[in-house]
This record gives C-alpha cells, structure tokens and sequence, in this order.
C-alpha cells in the first residue's frame, strides 16, 4: 500500500507498524495527523473489518475523511468521529438496552442547562429559600458552580454511592438528582451524559461492546492528551482486556484541557500501563513552522521538536504598544504593509488575507481591532466552534423552537419559551396545533404550520422552507436578509447532513446539529481572528498573538492558582506560538 503522501521515515515506521499497542509521542507540526490518516488508510487496506478513529473535533474528523474519500465505500468501512458523535451512534443503536429506546434530545446550549439548574435548586426545598435571597450575581455564580459539579461527576463516572465522597453539600448531591430528574421527564441527555451513558451501556451489557470490539479491526486516537476519564474508560469498555490494535498520538506539551477534565496522564501513563505498547515512537521532525517560530516556542517549552536544516528562516518578533488602541492599529499596519508587499521569499504564493490569523486568550480582546479592521476595509471573520446555529431572526428563533417541541412533546424547557416569545399562557395540552390559533402574526402562524407538516424523515424540508422564503413578505430590509440567511445556513446544515446519512430523520437531524457535526467545511474568506482554544490543530503562515500582558495572557486566575492551570497557559501559549508556519508577531 503506497501512502498517498510523502512520509519520512519516521512517519513511515508508524504508519506501517505491526498491530499492536502503539503510542506516538509528537511534538506540534510533526505530522500526527497525516500519520494517522495514513495508517488507516494501511489498516483498511489489510482488513475487511472497520477501523475506529476517535478525534477531538469534528474538523479533524471531516479532514481526516475527506483525505480517504478516494477509498471505496468508505463511510462503510471506516468510523471517523468525535468520542460524543461515537457515543450517539451507541446510544441510538442500542439505547433500548438502557432504557432509551429513543434517542433522547440533546440540551446543548449551556443556557438551556443552566435553567434547569435554577429549576433543580427550586425543587429543592432545603435549598431554594437560601437561594432566592442570594443576590443576582451570587445565584449566577451558583448556578454555574452546580453546572460544574454536574459535569464533573459525569465526567469522572462517579455513581450515585459515591456522591458523598466528592461533596459533602448534601443539597448539591439533591440537586443533582433532580437536574437529572429534570433532564429525563424531559426525554432529554446533556453532552456529558452521552459519555456517561454510553459507558454505563458498554459496561452492563459487555455483548454489545464485544460486538464492537468485533467489527473494528484497530482503533486510532488523535489528540490523545486531551483525553479525559469518561473517554479513556469507555475505551477500556469498550476492549475489555480482549482488544490491543490501537494507536493513540498525542503531544502532552499540548494539553489545553485540563478545565473540562482532561489529562495526558491517560495517554502517557495509564495506557502505556494497560497496554503495555509494542512501540513507543517519539515524532519529532517539524514540518510546520519557520526556523524562527521554532525557536521562539521553544523558549515556552523546551522540546525535543528537530529544527531541520532545510527549514525556511520566517520571522518571530515582540512590539510592545501602549495601550489596545495602539497595539490594534500596529497590527492593522503591519497587515497593510505584508498585503502591499504581495510576495516574501518565505511563504508560497502570494500574501492574501486568508493567510493572515490574529489569536487572542479570550475573545474580548478582538474589540478594538474588530473596530478598525472595519474602518480600514479589511474582511475578517470570527472563528467559533462548529455547533449549533445561532439564529439572529426573531423568525427562525421561533422555528427552531417550534422543532424541539415537535420533535419531543416531552420538552418542556422550550415550550414555555415558545409559549414566552409568543406571548400565550401555558396550559394543559398545549401543542404546536393549538398553540397556531392563538398566534395574532400570521406570518408566525404560516411558519409553526410548516414545522407541523414537516416529514419525519426531513424530505419536504428544503422544499417548505425554500417555498416559505421565497413567497415571504416582510417589509424592514434587515429583518429580511436574517431570516434569508437563516434560512440558508439550516437548510446547508441539511443538506451536509443528508448527503451523508441513509436514514435520515429530523430528529436525529437535530442532535447531529448540536454535536456540530452538520457545520459546512467552508473556507471562510478574510483574516481569521480565533482564540487560542479554537485554533487547535490550525496552521497560518502569518500570525499574530495580541493581549499578551500580565493578567490577560496567563489568565490572571491561572496566575493566582498557580500549578497545573498555569501550566496550562503555558500550553496555550505554545499551541499559539506553533500554528504560524511562516511568521509570528506578538504585541
Ligand atoms: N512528511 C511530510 N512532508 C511534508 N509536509 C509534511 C509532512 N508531514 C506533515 N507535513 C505538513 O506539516 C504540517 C503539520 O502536519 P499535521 O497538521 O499533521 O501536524 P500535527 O502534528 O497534527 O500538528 P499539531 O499537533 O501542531 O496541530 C501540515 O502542513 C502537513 O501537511
């Protein structure tokens, strides 16, 4: 089998390595996921089996099928995804086992969930008075420390009997058990609970997972640092001690995601411990990076990444500006001033905004260059997870809603919001149907008829809502083109999800959505501006790291606790520093 890209040796020696436990050490920009992608390619060649691979966004995962899509029915013989979307094929083909069998809905959007905290805390007598007299912001900051215990004891699969022993608030274990209360009158799952029910299935019904284990012939992990206890475990569910054809790739100096509980101790110590890997390969050639960038993220992290001789020289320089107006116009003239030169021997082509990425901790950083990006006529887009869309239409807000509430009856979460926005007083069985009459607008009466008679399986949608645009009469401009964009960005989420899915349904449409995995792999126009988090597995020929002063970046919380969230920074900086190919300015 020829890989259909060129390989070093190094790489080589992964790509076609014995079955067995591997575990590729790589430093950023070595190349782990041209050599993962390649050694599927080799393991399909070798088998008729599947191959599982695991990444930690659905970008990579897309890249990942998109440089195998030349291989024959390839959606049939590889799984390329997230462990979440791994986790909802589990539970929507075996849910039933559990108790769930229908795939339950799935509460995204972290306001959604931190309402039915605040509904869990009322229904809890001993708690909700203490409660209500805290003042605004300090119910806020409980509501989100109660989110956070939530997602924690899922992360960690910590069960009922051991509630106790990770709190010993018991109106937080009460309060637990009725979010979850909340969530299942509701036929709904959060995303931490596909992790933990995923797991809890393998686990109870150990034939499902062996008939898994049986149809894969390897499993290949990208990202592996960003591994954390729901995963690992449900791998080991998952192999149950009978099952070592798996390669996991990680690069611990690029660990991020200590907050949501992830650590590279899964891949450096517990898997090297229970599977005992046939090879232990260090990756650590750059492909990547200038001489000059190399040099500067090795004063972050000193590692072992090999500055190669034929490497192309590039540019790393710090300005120090007074204040964010200054630092935004030097970067706004330094823009000028690459995009005016057109060409430099270091970067092939020409020097395009597409080139250009400016990276940030946080996002309110980006206020002030946003303003004079605009003035200065430079396109730009922000960079955001894939997820959900966020409607701006007041229109289509009101269609997404309609949907969740016709899809799950059971959804009282969105109803009364509905029911809110609509101005309509709640009562015994009120449906879509009966809620149409009361709707004064007809316009918003036109459109939750439509949702009414949307197909199950989703094959009148395109042909509804494009009829509904096109005979739409609206008479404030603005309003207009937001329900048209709208409009198009669900129906190109549709069709991103159609074209790769036998049987579709609106339902399974929905959560596909909330997973982000129907999101458009469209190359965005303009200079990208991200955070630091997003831009993970990104490379850009020119960029630019701004707000980097005391306080901002490292966090100053981070600065304040010190220990594995400081380091954490120091990650973050280094993953910043490593996705400039060509040049990295830092203000
Ligand atoms: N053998 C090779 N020859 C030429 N270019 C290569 C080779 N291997 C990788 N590259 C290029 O180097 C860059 C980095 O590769 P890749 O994104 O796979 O690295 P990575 O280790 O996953 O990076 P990171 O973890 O820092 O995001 C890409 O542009 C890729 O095309």
């Amino acid at each position: 089998m020829t890989p259909r890209v060129e390989l070093s040796k190094k790489q080589e020696e992964i790509v076609f390595a014995e079955n067995g436990a591997i575990y590729v050490k790589a430093s950023a920009g070595s190349g782990k996921t041209r050599v993962l992608t390649e050694r599927v390619r080799y393991l399909l060649d070798k088998t008729n089996k599947k191959v599982l691979a695991l990444t930690f966004t659905n970008k990579a995962g897309e890249e990942i099928k998109e440089r195998l899509s030349d291989i024959s029915e390839i959606d049939n013989r590889v799984f390329v995804g997230t462990f979440h979307s791994f986790c909802q094929s589990i539970l929507e083909n075996h849910g039933n086992l559990i108790g769930r069998a229908q795939m339950p809905h799935i509460f995204e959007d972290e306001s959604d969930r931190l309402e039915l905290v605040e509904q869990a805390i009322m229904q809890t007598p001993s708690y909700a008075e203490i409660y209500k007299n805290k003042s605004k912001q300090n119910q806020i900051d409980y509501r989100y420390s109660v989110l956070s215990f939530i997602s924690k004891v899922k992360r960690e699969l910590i069960s009922d009997s051991e509630l106790g022993q990770h709190t010993t608030d018991d109106n937080l274990v009460l309060i637990y058990h009725n979010y979850r209360e909340i969530l299942d009158n509701q036929n709904a799952i959060d995303f931490d609970d596909l992790l933990f029910l995923a797991h809890n299935l393998l686990v109870n019904y150990p034939k499902t997972a062996a008939l898994y284990r049986r149809s894969f012939f390897a499993i290949c992990i990208d990202e592996a640092q960003d591994l954390n206890n729901a995963q690992y475990q449900l791998l080991l569910a998952l192999v149950n001690g009978e099952f070592n054809n798996i390669i996991m790739v990680g690069d611990s100096n690029q660990s991020i995601y200590n907050f949501n509980g992830s650590s590279p101790k899964y891949m450096d110590e517990q898997f090297v411990h229970d599977f005992d890997p046939v090879a232990v390969i260090k990756l650590n050639e750059n492909y990547r990076s200038s001489k000059e960038v190399l040099l500067a993220a090795k004063k972050i992290i000193p590692d072992e990444s090999d500055i190669s001789e034929t490497v192309k020289e590039g540019i790393f320089k710090i300005h120090c500006l007074k204040n964010e107006h200054d630092e935004a116009q030097w970067v706004v003239d330094k823009i000028n001033e690459l995009l005016t030169a057109k060409t430099h021997d270091d970067i092939e082509g020409e020097i395009t905004l597409e080139k250009i990425a400016v990276l940030a901790r946080n996002k309110y950083i980006f206020n002030q260059l946003e303003n004079l990006l605009t003035e200065n006529n430079l396109p730009f887009y922000y960079k955001m997870t894939p997820g959900m869309i966020r409607f701006e239409s007041d229109l289509m807000k009101i269609f997404d809603l309609s949907l969740r509430v016709r899809l799950n009856p059971l959804d009282d979460l969105h109803k009364q919001r509905l029911l809110n926005y609509l101005n309509i007083k709640n009562s015994e069985n009120m449906n879509l149907e009966s809620m149409i009459p009361l709707v004064p607008d007809e316009l918003v009466q036109n459109l939750i008829l439509l949702v009414t008679e949307l197909h199950d399986d989703g094959s009148n949608i395109k042909q509804k809502l494009e009829s509904f645009r096109d005979t739409l009469t609206v008479n404030d401009e603005n309003e207009k083109n937001m329900i048209f964009n709208d409009i198009t960005e669900i129906l190109n989420h549709w069709h991103n999800y159609a074209k790769k899915t036998d049987n579709k349904s609106l339902h399974q449409f929905k959560n596909a959505m909330a997973l982000g995995k129907t999101h458009p792999l469209t190359q965005h126009s303009g200079i990208t501006l991200s955070t630091v988090h997003t831009m993970k597995g990104q490379e850009f020929d020119i960029v630019f790291i701004i707000g980097m002063d005391d306080e901002t970046f490292p966090d100053y919380r981070a600065v304040r606790s010190g220990g594995i969230e400081l380091i954490q920074e120091k990650n973050n900086l280094y993953v910043a520093f490593t996705r400039a190919k060509r040049f990295l300015y830092v203000t």
